[in-house]
């Protein structure tokens, strides 16, 4: 098999993702206010190796170098987010003009080198004066939301076409208010379950105002959708999978496309569940133009916890490479939901490269790419109507709770001289998305 640009429509986009304080750095220049990350990062313990976003991947300041190095792939599109920190430093009221501005140069940047923004709005870095004040489990948050977005779509409306509002509420609630191992770690559930429908409800009220303002964008949210397969047939492995797919999977999904939340999982919640205000759910499910789904692995669910095939390989984060999980889930949520056109809007790897004699020859990444990308086209065979592939990364940045220490770029980036280096994966894209019928 090999797979070719031309085994997808010609108005399929490829691109590559980003997000804002995982390169951008300049926490502290030009009035940007702290986030929740900045305040997590500096509490001992909370990042693997002790980093944070301060300087990152140094973008604020090498931004026209990096579109250049986006331009030479030959992707059509590049999917960035916007700091909130940045537009509000408060979160709420003053709108910070130097802000604006880096956003307004930046994508004037991409669209005079022929790249299409996808701009997501809320890509983790919520203001800390928002989170003083209860962060998103404060429902009052959301209505802070759509007020940052209507600023961003005012001032970027006549550029940007195609807006996110954001990237995996799953990831904002159910990791960050319960788990706890990301920003601002908590571990209470019935806030995360709160935070998740405040960060429902913020989407919601966030597509209604630029609705208004930036009419015929495209308008869309991005989850993390992870597919559950039993360890066995056995009734306690499936029902621990269906489980397992109602708290990842249809929590989030449910409420957008039906406008309510799965009766089993709603149940087995109990008291910990949200407080549903009348309206919620007609903001909630509002019609949207796309799906963005971030896809990296599967979960394999039995009765005493999750399995790890032994036949199977494993990323540097630990996450199974699985890409018949793709199209699994993209034929699944066609079948069972009425879903608009659906974007990956994130798939990558995380090994851990080696720069050798100035080349780095990631040929696992290579594999997994081309083997996700074949993935993604097998469901537009089976009649999803996929419209782009984004991968994560273009470039090696600051992976959260693990710092620096995984590396999930296209591109190397040494942190010692911020030189940016192409890896092979990176190659291998350019020779996919230029045509060149790149080989298996
Ligand atoms: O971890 C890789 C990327 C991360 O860098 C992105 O900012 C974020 O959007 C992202 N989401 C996932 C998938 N979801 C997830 C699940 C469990 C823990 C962390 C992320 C992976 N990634």
């Amino acid at each position: 098999m090999t797979i070719k640009r031309t085994d997808f429509p010609d108005n399929f986009i490829f691109g590559v993702a980003t997000s804002s304080y995982q390169i951008e750095g300049a926490t502290n220049e030009d009035g940007r206010g702290d986030s929740i990350w900045d305040t997590f990062c500096r509490e001992p313990g909370r990042i693997q190796d002790g980093t944070g976003g301060d300087v990152a991947c140094d973008h604020y300041h090498l931004w026209p170098q990096d579109l250049d190095l986006i331009q030479s792939l030959g992707v059509d599109a590049y999917r960035f987010s916007v700091a909130w920190p940045r537009i509000q430093p408060d979160g709420k009221g003053p709108v910070n003009q130097k802000g604006l501005d880096f956003y307004e140069r930046l994508v004037d940047g991409m669209l005079e080198r022929g790249l299409q923004p996808y701009l997501t709005l809320y890509h983790w870095d919520l203001p800390q004066t928002l989170q003083d004040e209860g962060g998103w489990v404060n429902r009052e948050t959301a209505y802070r939301f759509a007020e940052y977005a209507r600023v961003v779509a005012e001032r970027l409306g006549g550029r940007v076409r195609s807006y996110a509002t954001l990237n995996e509420p799953w990831c904002s609630s159910i990791l960050s208010y319960q788990i706890g191992e990301h920003a601002p770690g908590l571990q209470d559930r019935r806030a995360a379950l709160a935070a998740a429908h405040h960060l429902l409800l913020g989407h919601g009220e966030a597509v209604k105002v630029m609705r208004d303002i930036v009419p015929g964008s495209s308008l869309g949210i991005v989850l993390n959708l992870q597919p559950a397969y039993p360890a066995s047939d056995r009734e306690e492995d499936v029902a621990a999978a269906r489980f397992a797919d109602g708290t990842f999977n249809r929590w989030f999904l449910d409420p957008i496309f039906r406008g309510e939340y799965p009766a089993d999982i709603w149940d087995a919640y109990g008291e910990d569940v949200p407080t549903v205000q009348d309206g919620d759910f007609a903001a909630t499910s509002q019609p949207i133009d796309f799906l963005g789904v971030n896809y990296y692995s599967r979960s394999v669910n039995g009765a005493t916890g999750n399995v790890r095939p032994s036949e199977s390989s494993y990323t540097h984060m630990g996450w199974e490479v699985y890409p018949q999980g793709l199209t699994d889930l993209l034929v699944r949520i066609n079948h069972d939901y009425t879903v608009p056109p659906v974007y990956i809007t994130e798939n990558g790897a995380a090994y851990p490269d080696e720069l050798e004699g100035g080349r780095v020859h990631d040929a696992q990444r290579v594999e997994y790419f081309k083997a996700h990308v074949q993935a993604t086209s097998d469901a537009v065979q089976q009649g999803v109507n996929v419209a782009g592939y984004f991968a994560w990364s273009l470039m090696d940045n600051f992976e959260w709770a693990f710092g620096y220490s995984r590396r999930f770029g296209m591109v190397y980036v040494d942190y010692g001289n911020q030189q940016r280096i192409l890896k092979d994966s990176a190659k291998w894209y350019q020779t996919l998305v230029t045509r060149q019928d790149a080989g298996v």
